[in-house]
C-alpha cells in the first residue's frame, strides 16, 4: 500500500506491472531527450545499473529519436572489468546499446586503472567532453538509501556529496566492489530526474527516506527528493 507523506513538487507514477512501468519511463525519457535536442546539439543521458533497469533499457533502446546525438553514461560503476557479471557497462551494452539506440555514444566510467582513485583523473577528462548539465537522469535506490554509488557509511561519502568534480571514488561498506560514482553536484544539476524503483521493500525504504529528509548522509537518496523529481514505482 502507498502510505507516503508525499513532498510537494515530487510526482509519483505507479503501474501494477513492472514491464508497463519500464515502458512508461522509456517513453518519458525519450520525450525528454527529444526536447533536449531541440535546444542542444547533443543530449546527455545518465542511467543507473543494478537489476531494476533491464526492462527499461530494452524498451528505451527501441524508441525512435536522434540517438547519434545522444551521449550516455552511468551514474555509477563497480570497478570491475566488463567481463565481470557485476559490470554495469556490460549491462548497458547488452540491453540498451542495441537497435536504434546502438547509434548513441556510450562512455563507460571504468577505465584500465587498477583502482577508482587512479582512474579518476582520466575519467574526469573524458567526462568534461560531454554536454553538461545532464539532460535526463535515471536513478535507482538501495535498501540502505544509497543512490548512484553515494553509500551511507562510506569514508568518501562527504567528498562525493560535496565535490564539484564530476566523479568520485567510493568504497561502500554495505556492497561489493570499489566504485566510481558521479558526484552529487553533477547528478543533482540534471534537468530531468527520475527515481525508478520496484517492490514493496523499496516502498518501505522510501517511507524511511521521506520521514527524515534532512539526514542526507544517513540515506543519500534524500538529496534528490526535491520538487521536480519523478518517482516511478510498481509492486
Ligand atoms: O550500480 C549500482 O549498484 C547502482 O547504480 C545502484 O545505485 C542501484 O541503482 C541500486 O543499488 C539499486 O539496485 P537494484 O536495481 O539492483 O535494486
Amino acid at each position: 500500500m502507498l502510505e507516503l507523506s508525499w513532498p510537494q513538487g515530487v510526482t509519483l507514477q505507479v503501474e501494477e506491472e513492472r514491464a508497463a512501468l519500464a515502458h512508461k519511463l522509456a517513453l518519458q525519457t525519450a520525450e525528454w531527450l527529444r526536447a533536449a535536442l531541440q535546444e542542444k546539439e547533443r543530449a546527455l543521458l545518465v542511467i543507473s545499473g543494478g537489476r531494476t533497469p533491464v526492462a527499461f533499457f530494452k524498451s528505451l533502446a527501441q524508441q525512435e529519436l536522434s540517438w547519434s546525438k545522444v551521449d550516455i553514461t552511468l551514474a555509477d560503476e563497480r570497478w570491475v572489468d566488463e567481463t565481470h557479471d557485476d559490470s554495469n557497462a556490460a549491462l548497458v551494452k547488452e540491453f540498451l546499446i542495441q537497435g536504434p539506440a546502438a547509434e548513441a555514444n556510450f562512455l563507460p566510467l571504468k577505465n584500465s586503472a587498477a583502482t577508482p582513485e587512479e582512474g579518476c583523473e582520466q575519467l574526469e577528462a573524458r567526462l568534461a567532453e560531454l554536454s553538461w548539465p545532464i539532460d535526463v537522469l535515471i536513478l535507482g535506490m538501495g535498501a540502505d538509501g544509497h543512490t548512484a554509488s553515494l553509500f551511507p557509511g562510506a569514508k568518501e561519502l562527504a567528498h562525493g556529496l560535496d565535490t564539484t568534480d564530476k566523479c568520485a571514488p567510493m568504497h561502500p561498506v554495505t556492497a561489493l566492489h570499489p566504485r566510481m560514482t558521479l558526484s552529487y553536484n553533477a547528478l543533482a544539476a540534471a534537468r530531468h530526474q527520475a527515481l525508478h524503483i520496484t517492490g514493496e521493500d523499496k516502498l518501505t525504504t522510501l517511507n524511511k527516506v521521506l520521514a527524515k529528509l534532512d539526514a542526507v548522509a544517513e540515506m543519500p537518496v534524500r538529496g534528490f527528493i526535491r520538487p521536480g523529481l519523478n518517482v516511478f514505482w510498481s509492486p
